[in-house]
């Protein structure tokens, strides 16, 4: 037997790419709570039958992984769901900082990177000459925070209010502990390899003129799944699916059961022993003896299942860390209160306040005559703003306070929702890449029958786990 711990939508991906290869395969997924999703969760809120998303909202269409995510969803029969945002659409334009006490627009052309725009003091194509002037990092380095490494390249302040900013809005985490490989992997490696980033692409550039090499990552029109073709052919910005993302899981657990796959929720898990090449679970007082063991659940949470017999994996697991966020929905009744409209905005750490960002839901989706928002908080700074146990009152009252403060809305919303979500952000911090090489390395020389996915490796966006959870289910040998 084969079993999946955790459903989360990288759980499911598995079971779904597990059953495509062999679709005899006896299958169970072990979940410890009541409900499928994990981070993914759509709550239709019975006062006004909006959804008000608790995790992710939108997926990114753009990129090979993004192709796959589509793949999937096409195989799932959800083409007819998905509810697209064209990258002319003001949510997809107009993406906005608050700093120095305003909301700025983030430049969204070439002739706003032309332009001294604020919060910037300088033309944002400046930043191209500094890092022709910059030089060669004066050693040469395997791994170093974003912000350091954008500092020396760009300077301060596209570190601070560009860079900072857009790691709050993706994994709520400190630009100056998170690595650089986190997004900036390419650039970093131009660098080291080039002595500049814009001196290695234009070198990068004529190479590929010289030798006509194709774009490598890129796939044939054929080789794309039709939505990733209609995706690009209407230039999708974002997407979601209607009724919320939470659609995606639900349709797959389906679909896994429909094939004959158990998905056993509300697990109590007792042990987990390496006997050889089979792994004992003992679950729910019994004992299943597997052959493969796929685990998409959080790294510091498998790290307390195999600390008996690999206290080092455990060691090496458990120092992936993860942060907290508050997410408050909030629903106003009575037209739009935005003053301006767009997917939202981002507060760079440098301002000090305890808001990540919000949210315009009401400008992404169609609300009819309602403004509702998501005021996101906490992550790296959570427990400096809001200590170890704050109350549901603390976190709203903090919410409520900076709409005021930064959207000018003055009202109490007509309905909200308050989730504090614990750890539920992995944080790639510098140093990230070789502590998930020792893990899978471990793996391998101790020929355990195991295989990891889900947001603690390879990438914490929608598009990235589902990826990590097909690529897993290929280096399987079944
Ligand atoms: C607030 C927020 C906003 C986000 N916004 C976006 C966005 O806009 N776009 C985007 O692409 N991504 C976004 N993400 C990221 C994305 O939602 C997650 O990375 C993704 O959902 C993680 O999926 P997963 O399956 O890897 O893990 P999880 O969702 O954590 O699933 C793991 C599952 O394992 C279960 N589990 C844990 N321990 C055990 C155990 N011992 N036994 C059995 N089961 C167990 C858990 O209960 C859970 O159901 C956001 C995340 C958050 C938190
Ligand atoms: C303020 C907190 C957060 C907001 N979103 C997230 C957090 C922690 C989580 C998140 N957002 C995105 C991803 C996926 C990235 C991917 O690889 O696909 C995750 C995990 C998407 C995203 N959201 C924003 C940006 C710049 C991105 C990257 C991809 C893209 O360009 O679409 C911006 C943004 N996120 C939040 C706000 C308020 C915001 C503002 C404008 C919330």
């Amino acid at each position: 037997m084969t079993a999946i711990l955790g459903a989360g939508i990288s759980g499911l991906a598995a079971g779904h790419y597990l059953l495509r290869k062999t679709p005899t395969l006896p299958l169970t997924i072990y979940e410890a709570t009541e409900r499928i999703g994990g981070w993914i969760r759509s709550d239709r809120c019975p006062d006004h039958g909006y959804v008000f998303e608790a995790g992710p909202r939108t997926i990114r269409p753009k990129g090979p992984a993004a192709g796959n995510t589509l793949e999937l969803i096409e195989e799932l029969g959800l083409t007819d769901q998905v509810y697209s945002i064209s990258s002319n659409h003001t949510a997809a334009r107009n993406r906005m900082i608050y700093a120095k006490g305003k909301l700025n627009l983030l430049p969204n052309s070439l002739g706003g990177v032309l332009k001294t725009v604020p919060p910037f003091t300088s033309p944002l194509y400046f930043a191209a000459f500094r890092d022709l002037l910059a030089g060669r990092s004066k050693t040469p380095l395997s791994d170093e925070s974003m912000y350091s490494f954008v500092e020396r390249r760009f300077g301060k302040e596209i570190a601070d209010y560009a860079v900072s900013s857009m790691l709050c809005g993706i994994c709520a985490g400190d630009a100056k502990e998170i690595s650089v490989k986190f997004l900036m992997k390419d650039l970093f490696e131009r660098e080291q390899r080039h002595g500049g980033v814009i001196v290695g692409l234009l070198k990068e550039a004529l190479q590929k003129r010289k030798s006509k090499q194709p774009e490598s990552g890129k796939k044939s029109a054929t080789q794309m799944a039709r939505l990733a073709e209609r995706a690009k052919a209407e230039n999708w910005s974002i997407y979601s699916i209607r009724g919320g993302l939470q659609t995606l899981p639900e349709t797959l657990a389906t679909e896994l059961q429909t094939k004959g796959a158990s998905i056993v929720t509300g697990t109590k898990f007792e042990e987990l022993t390496f006997d050889r090449d089979r792994i004992v679970l003992r679950v729910d007082g019994k004992e299943q003896l597997l052959q493969h063991l796929v685990s998409s659940i959080p790294s510091y949470k498998l790290a307390k299942h195999v600390q008996k017999q690999h206290p080092q994996l455990a060691a090496t697991l458990a120092s992936i860390p993860f942060v907290d966020v508050c997410v408050i929905n909030l629903q106003y009744r009575g037209g739009n209160l935005l003053k301006q409209d767009g997917f939202g905005f981002l507060v760079p750490p440098i301002e000090n306040l305890p808001i990540l960002g919000v949210i315009f839901d009401s400008c992404c989706f169609d609300m009819d005559d309602n403004t509702v928002l998501t005021v996101m908080m906490g992550g790296a700074w959570f427990e400096k703003w809001f200590g170890k146990n704050p109350s549901d009152e603390q976190l709203l009252d903090v919410a409520l306070k900076n709409v005021k403060k930064i959207l000018h809305i003055e009202r109490q919303p007509d309905s909200f929702k308050i989730n504090l979500l614990r750890k539920c952000i992995p944080q790639y911090t510098v140093g990230h890449q070789d502590r998930v090489k020792a893990i899978r390395e471990y793996v391998e020389q101790h020929r355990l029958p195991l295989v990891l996915c889900g947001a603690s490796y390879d990438g914490v966006g929608v598009n990235d786990v589902i990826l990590s959870a097909r690529k897993s289910v290929e280096t399987m040998q079944q």
